[in-house]
């Protein structure tokens, strides 16, 4: 056979052993992975630390174990576990609902301490080694950065002010729903030298600088309006519905949410009516719905 799926492995940013979906064509193997069903695939892409979409993360024996090769390691597998969570739980093809290659760009730029998706794909910085190692290393933040493709697809919430809260809380939430182990945010790749501490909490937002209630809500001009900094109210509510009544039952709510009632410009208080729809839709108006309301009146937002 000359080319086809072929298994790799390779150690990710924390050192971490792994095994990988590979391609092999023309004796090179890939960061192409094509087991995904309906046809979807995802690859991964190396910018060596320019600012361009990069070339196919490539290896001459399919063993990715050298130390520039972690970064790629990590955002390819936790691409595919993202994809994964999507389709198994909500039944979501990919990003677009259409089986979209899902494309990864690491080594992004130098030092630079931060991941986006661009509007086509996601881009991982290599952090600066003090405040983020590469950002790919996190489950969390590739579910971040993955959701905000779902959100923009779905609901399209503006990125400013409410609805850009919103956006985050949204990425936020749903990299709690694909690394359930706790209620941190990025806590795998922020500050390699400070134990314990993350970029965000949902549990206690205020932990890192944000609010939790509206009565504290930062109005700024900056961040499009604090959009990473007021995410901490909706994410509170969440971490409150999800307290309540548990994951199973929230992630269903949350994503009937995005993908049916949120729009646009919906803010803080169409969040809770959507929430509170969608509950019903899904549970009926007992102990479920009463949980919602409770979760939304907890950080002042009716
Ligand atoms: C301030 C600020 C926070 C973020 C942020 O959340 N980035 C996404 C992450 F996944 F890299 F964390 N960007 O600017
Ligand atoms: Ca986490
Ligand atoms: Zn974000």
């Amino acid at each position: 056979v000359t080319h086809g799926a072929t298994s790799g492995y390779g150690y990710g940013v924390l050192g971490d052993y792994k095994t990988l979906n590979t391609y092999y064509y023309n004796g090179w193997y890939y960061l192409y992975d094509v087991t995904k069903p309906m046809n979807g695939v995802i690859e991964t892409r190396d910018a060596n630390n320019g600012t361009t979409q990069g070339g196919y993360s490539v290896d001459s024996n399919n063993a990715f174990t050298s130390s520039g090769q972690a970064a790629d390691v990590d955002a390819h597998k936790y691409a595919g576990i993202v994809y994964d969570y999507y389709y198994n739980t909500h039944n979501r093809n990919s990003f677009d609902n259409a089986g979209s290659t899902i494309i990864s760009t690491v080594h992004y730029s130098t030092n630079y301490n931060n991941a986006f998706w661009n509007g086509n794909q996601m881009v991982y910085g290599d952090g600066d080694g003090t405040t983020f190692i590469a950002l790919s290393g996190a489950l969390d933040v590739v579910a971040h950065e993955l959701t905000h493709a779902v959100t923009e697809r779905t609901a399209g919430l503006i990125y400013q002010d409410q609805s850009g809260a919103l956006n985050e809380s949204m990425s936020d939430v749903f990299g709690y729903f694909v690394e359930p182990n706790d209620y941190l945010m990025g806590e795998d790749v922020y500050t390699p030298g400070i134990s314990g501490d993350a970029l965000r909490s949902i549990s206690d937002p205020t932990a890192y600088g944000q609010p939790d209630h509206m009565n504290d809500y930062y109005y700024t001009s900056s961040d499009n309006g604090g959009v990473h900094t007021n995410s901490g109210i909706p994410n509170k509510a969440a971490y409150n519905t999800i307290v309540s009544i548990g994951k199973t039952k929230a992630e269903k709510i949350y994503y009937r949410a995005l993908t049916v009632y949120l729009t646009s410009s919906s803010d803080f208080s169409d969040a809770r009516a959507a929430l509170l729809s969608s509950t019903a839709d899904l549970y009926g108006y007992g102990t479920e719905y009463t949980a919602v309301e409770n979760a939304w009146d907890a950080v002042g937002v009716y």
